[in-house]
């Protein structure tokens, strides 16, 4: 069963057609990412299409040629015919069909290339485009289940279903050859084409079926596909193989892998084994209508209507017409099949950001005048009972440093992503310079700001490109990365480093170094430093420093932050202390604030939590 709750997949055959409708909008991608080579693809194609009749047609041509003449060839020399009297026409016949099959493996090798180099571009195209709106969404749809599960059946469309275009295409080349092959039947007995029919149409409803409920079955189960990557990774992956060894988790995971994976091979199994037995006699049913046809043929050639070459040219049209046809009516019960997987990254594109730039935004104050105003502010996070914070009401005024204080969970970085406006809020309303933060382009908002989280990303790039990433514009500017670093005390770090500033970090690529915890902290820190930011935000990015680092950490960022809006999170007072005014938060709302003097003297929550953590130093 799905642990989270599901749109139910498309049901019903009037679904699966109606899912052909992403044709069209997929051929529209496929020709804006490469439309040169869509092109080729259709003309190599084209002119493969018609091949196998001709050299059909050619082989019936040989077979009359040579029933005719070898009434009149003497019997001996299997060579000696070549040059006689009289077969010039077979000789050309002959070539011609050579020629055919030469061509025919050249146009196939050639779409063949065109296909797989039409599927890179796709691929590349889609996935940019899928990354481009991904990050154009808001940050509470990555928090959502469902919606990770959107995304990750969009991923796998964007490079799983490549191969469409290719599918589509041979479709429209294997049309023109059973067009080509029926209107030779239909000359010659229209009956054989009903026939024909008869014999194809079971299979492909049966495949179109099977395919819509393996379809079912990848819909459904997407949670759990999720849950299988995500035990993959964990359980092999240089970021837990130390605790997995630790705690000697890889059985659990292994065991948990195995029991997920394996009701998944038994869903696959039983449509496998169906399609299986299913497959099989409808096949039987195909064959059936060709030994019918058969019968008559041989029937028609012997009582004299059809010449041996008039047989083997049916016989043969006959056959190839029910492979292709029968291919061609399962490549569209697959391209229907694949249609419905385009429903996802379709899907996907269609899902919309709520926290967009109004319609004429706001120039950006810079610099701020008075500050940030937050009244009766509450927020809750998509699907929580629970608020975040409620009744927030305070301002962080232009120029101060604002210390946030509080327990796990009292709502600091919530209120951190409220000001940046990676939410908006439930309730009441946040101001800048007295104007509500929805007037402002978001992304201008976003881009005055210099926030570091306490689960900042360490990026697996050079230490320089970690530095970089606060403003990757500056991405070159060397002597921007080297002060910033200066600033956040990590040019020690780097200095140490074998490569420098080109060090690359992490264990993931080849000649990796790893950092410690309070390393990375430091150079995430200089990413703030990188931006020419109104707001320099810490959300407690310094938890792994040592006491000694901590302290000179917050002091620059104080003496540098001189001026400038800032704020600053962390459970250590001694840093606390050095802000102008401090913050306490619990449950949501602000209980206290004041400069440390003042809340000592009030001898409220941030007293006893100062004296808890100074007791526990003496
Ligand atoms: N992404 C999220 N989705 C749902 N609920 C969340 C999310 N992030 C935080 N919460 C909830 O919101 C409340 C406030 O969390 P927040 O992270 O703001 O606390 P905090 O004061 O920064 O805590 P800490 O000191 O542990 O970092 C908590 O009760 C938490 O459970």
């Amino acid at each position: 069963m799905s642990r989270h709750p599901l749109p139910d997949p498309p049901q019903g055959f009037r679904a699966r057609w109606a899912a052909l409708g992403n044709v069209p909008p997929f051929l529209r991608m496929v020709w804006q990412a490469a439309p040169g080579f869509l092109l080729l693809g259709l003309i190599l194609r084209l002119m493969r299409a018609l091949i196998p009749v001709a050299a059909l047609w050619f082989g019936k041509l040989i077979i009359d040629e040579v029933v005719r003449l070898s009434a009149l060839t003497p019997a001996g020399d299997a060579w000696g015919w070549i040059g006689a009297d009289g077969t010039e026409r077979l000789i050309w016949f002959i070539a011609a069909e050579f020629v055919l099959a030469i061509l025919s493996d050249l146009l196939g090798r050639s779409s063949g290339l065109v296909d797989t180099l039409l599927s890179e571009r796709l691929t590349m195209a889609s996935s940019v485009r899928l990354m481009g709106h991904a990050a154009s969404l808001d940050l509470a749809s990555f928090e959502d289940a469902g919606f990770q599960d959107r995304l990750e059946r969009a991923r796998r469309q964007s490079g799983g279903r490549m191969t469409l275009t290719g599918q589509i295409l041979t479709q429209i080349q294997d049309g023109v050859t059973v067009v080509a092959f029926a209107s030779g039947l239909v000359i010659y007995n229209p009956w054989l084409m009903g026939l024909l029919l008869l014999a194809l149409v079971p299979a492909f409803l049966g495949e179109a079926h099977f395919n819509a409920r393996n379809y079912d079955l990848d819909f459904r189960r997407t949670p759990e596909r999720r849950e299988l990557d995500y035990l993959r990774v964990t359980a092999a992956s240089v970021d837990t193989a130390k605790e997995i060894k630790i705690f000697g988790l890889a059985p659990f995971l292994i065991g948990r892998y195995r029991a997920l994976s394996d009701s998944f091979y038994r869903a696959r199994r039983r449509i496998a084994a169906a399609r299986a037995v299913w497959g099989t006699l409808f096949s039987a049913l195909g064959t059936a209508g060709y030994y019918l046809a058969y019968l008559w043929m041989v029937g028609a050639t012997l009582s004299g209507q059809l010449s041996i070459g008039d047989l083997t040219f049916l016989a043969g049209s006959f056959l190839r017409l029910r492979g292709l046809a029968e291919g061609l009516l399962l490549g569209f019960s697959a391209t229907a099949a694949q249609a419905l997987y385009l429903d996802d990254l379709f899907g996907f594109f269609r899902e919309q950001p709520s926290i967009l730039p109004p319609a004429s935004p706001r120039p950006l104050p810079r610099p701020i005048q008075t500050g940030f105003r937050f009244d009766g502010v509450g927020f809750r996070y998509p699907g929580a009972a629970e608020w975040a914070v409620r009744d927030l009401s305070f301002t962080l005024k232009a120029g101060e440093t604002l210390a946030l204080v509080g327990e796990n969970g009292a709502g600091k970085t919530t209120l951190v992503k409220l000001l940046a406006r990676l939410y908006d809020p439930d309730e009441g309303r946040i101001t800048l310079d007295g104007h509500d933060l929805r007037a402002f382009d978001p992304q201008a908002l976003r881009a005055a700001m210099g926030v570091i989280f306490q689960d900042f990303v360490r990026y697996a790039l050079t230490a320089g490109d970690n530095i970089a990433v606060g403003r990757i514009e500056a991405r070159t500017d060397a002597d921007r990365i080297s002060e910033a670093a200066r600033r956040s005390l990590a040019d020690r770090i780097v200095d140490r480093l074998p490569a420098g500033y080109d060090q690359m970090l992490g264990k993931r690529f080849h000649n990796g170094v790893e950092l410690s915890g309070g390393e990375w902290q430091k150079l995430a820190i200089a990413r703030a430093y990188m931006r020419d930011a109104e707001v320099l935000i810490l959300d407690e990015p310094t938890a792994a420093l040592d006491a000694r680092s901590e302290f000179e950490v917050f002091q620059r960022f104080k003496d540098l932050s001189a001026g400038r809006t800032a704020v600053l999170i962390s459970h250590r007072f001694s840093s606390v202390r050095m802000a102008d005014r401090i913050l306490v938060l619990a449950n949501g709302r602000v209980e206290a604030s004041g400069t440390h003097d003042e809340l000592i003297a009030q001898r409220g929550r941030y007293a006893e939590l100062f004296e808890l953590q100074a007791a526990g130093y003496r």
